[in-house]
């Protein structure tokens, strides 16, 4: 066989590799500039670690989807999974039996088939978040936390928040702060993954700052695993409790022989809080703000709701259909905030040759959605948000290699198992916002308009920090639908 070279990048300094090139906040930003200089496939390397970019669809579905029996791998990181205790989360388990009885019982809580019996859920958590909002808009933010923590426990657990800082929503935001701020920070590499001997270092050397608050972090995260598992089994033994993902699976008998079943059950619930809180309130970010700077996106989904749904009542999942508007200001809103730029890392298990490419086992692999999403001849003027680009009718082939739900869920064996709830939890938020809100920019107190001032700063999640913005109730009418909600759910 002829030596085949690595695939396109960067130039590389000797033992450093690429390290210099990676250390942008806004990570996909170059990565866009690599993927128009070197092609589909770049490779760059990092301490000797091969790190490798898909940036179109075809390399991505290629790699991730098509071999994805050695595309499907995760990093095995000595800080986050030994030291800190992540290892068994559903984003880190590497690809073997563990990752793939956890990704069952994801999928058998929301493969597309469950997904109506959360509607009712559905309805009465996006009615609250809108009453709250309304009281309450100027932290916006805190509402879609505390939305997207709630569904999430209330799905999960069976655990209904009764307040803001409620002990669960606190715990988990105190946990999925130190894991995306801190144990995930410059994507979750640290000294003592490249160097593994560091972790033997004694605990009270100068250095061994790490260890200290790995034990620390470690301590938090069995607490996030444990403590609402444990609430939600003594209310199933007081016969007094809600059904829900552990519930259900609980007094699912045939589940009861698997091996290891409750460990397993627990930590994907606990997978799940993980990953819907930052996910869920970049998305609700990106909407508000492009309702922010397009009003008259805005105009026209409200005039496409007026005339379906009418003044009457709030938005239904009955509705959905007769709404491809707000359907395409769904896609375009994942398209143009692009949530996961980079998408989670997989690792490559075997050395192997794609267009006469080597690529070397151990490189961690990243499906760069942000080059896909921003790509022109896909979507012309991608910068712009316009729904409008989807509102043309394709042939299927092509309507599905552009919709950008396929994209921003990530690929393959390890594709987000919360996509589908996601897909009718997202869209309830934006129509029941549009039906009732108007979103505009805000106003100082001297009358001044505010530009929303837009800054990315996660590594991970390409979240905006937040900006200030004017919600209000668009009348009297669709105010006192929002109040009237509440007895409806109740
Ligand atoms: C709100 C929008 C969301 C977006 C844009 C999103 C996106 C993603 C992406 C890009 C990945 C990485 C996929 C890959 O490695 O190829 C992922 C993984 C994951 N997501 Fe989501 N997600 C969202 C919400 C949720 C929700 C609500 C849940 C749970 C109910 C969830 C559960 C997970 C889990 C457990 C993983 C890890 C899967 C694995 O590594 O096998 N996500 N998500």
């Amino acid at each position: 066989v002829p030596p085949r070279d690595y695939p396109p990048g960067p130039k590389p300094v000797p033992l450093l590799g690429n390290v210099r090139d990676l250390t942008a906040k806004e990570l996909w930003l170059p990565a866009a500039q690599w993927a128009k200089t070197y092609g589909d496939v770049v490779y760059l390397n990092a301490l000797g670690i091969g790190l490798v970019f898909l940036n179109s669809p075809d390399a991505a579905s290629d790699l991730l989807d098509k071999r994805g029996s050695i595309y499907s791998d995760k990093p095995a990181l000595v800080m986050a999974g030994e030291l800190c205790g992540c290892k068994n989360m559903v984003a880190f388990t590497g690809y073997g039996p563990q990752m793939r009885q956890q990704r069952r019982l994801l999928h058998k809580a929301f493969g597309v088939a469950t997904i109506p019996s959360y509607h009712p859920l559905l309805l009465s958590e996006t009615h609250t978040f809108l009453r709250r909002l309304v009281v309450d808009p100027v932290d916006y933010i805190k509402h879609v936390r505390r939305y997207a923590g709630g569904l999430t426990l209330s799905v999960t657990y069976g655990y209904q928040p009764v307040s803001n800082d409620d002990q669960f929503l606190e715990l988990a935001e105190e946990c999925v702060h130190i894991l995306s701020e801190r144990i995930a920070s410059g994507g979750g590499i640290w000294p003592v993954d490249v160097l593994p001997f560091l972790q033997h270092m004694p605990l009270w050397m100068p250095g061994a700052g790490f260890k200290r608050n790995a034990i620390k972090w470690k301590r938090k995260m069995e607490e996030f695993v444990d403590r609402p598992y444990e609430y939600m089994k003594s209310s199933m033994k007081s016969g007094n409790y809600k059904p829900s993902f552990c519930s259900n699976l609980l007094e699912d008998t045939s589940m009861q022989q698997q091996e290891d079943f409750e460990f397993h059950l627990k930590w994907s619930a606990n997978s799940m809080y993980s990953a819907s809180i930052d996910t869920t309130i970049t998305v609700v970010s990106h909407f508000l703000l492009a309702m922010i700077l397009y009003p008259e996106t805005q105009r026209k989904a409200q005039a496409e709701l007026d005339s379906v749904v009418g003044t009457d009542r709030l938005p239904t999942f009955e509705d959905r259909s007769q709404l491809p508007y707000v359907e395409s200001i769904f896609k375009e809103v994942l398209r143009w905030g692009v949530p996961v730029p980079l998408n989670l890392p997989h690792r490559l298990m075997e050395d192997d040759i794609y267009n006469d490419m080597y690529i070397p086992k151990g490189s961690l692999v990243f499906g760069n959605i942000w080059a896909m999403m921003r790509n022109e001849t896909m979507y012309p003027d991608p910068d712009t948000f316009n729904p409008d680009r989807f509102m043309t009718k394709l042939a299927p082939e092509l309507e599905r290699k552009r919709n950008p739900k396929n994209y921003a869920f990530g690929f393959g064996r390890r594709q987000c198992p919360g996509m589908n709830l996601v897909d009718s939890s997202v869209w309830l938020l934006i129509a029941s916002m549009l039906a009732t809100l108007d979103v505009g920019k805000a106003v100082d107190e001297h009358g001044k308009v505010v530009e929303p001032e837009i800054k990315f700063e996660n590594p991970i999640f390409r979240t905006p920090n937040p900006f200030k913005c004017d919600l209000r109730p668009r009348n009297q009418k669709a105010l006192s639908l929002i109040k009237q909600s509440e007895i409806l759910s109740s």
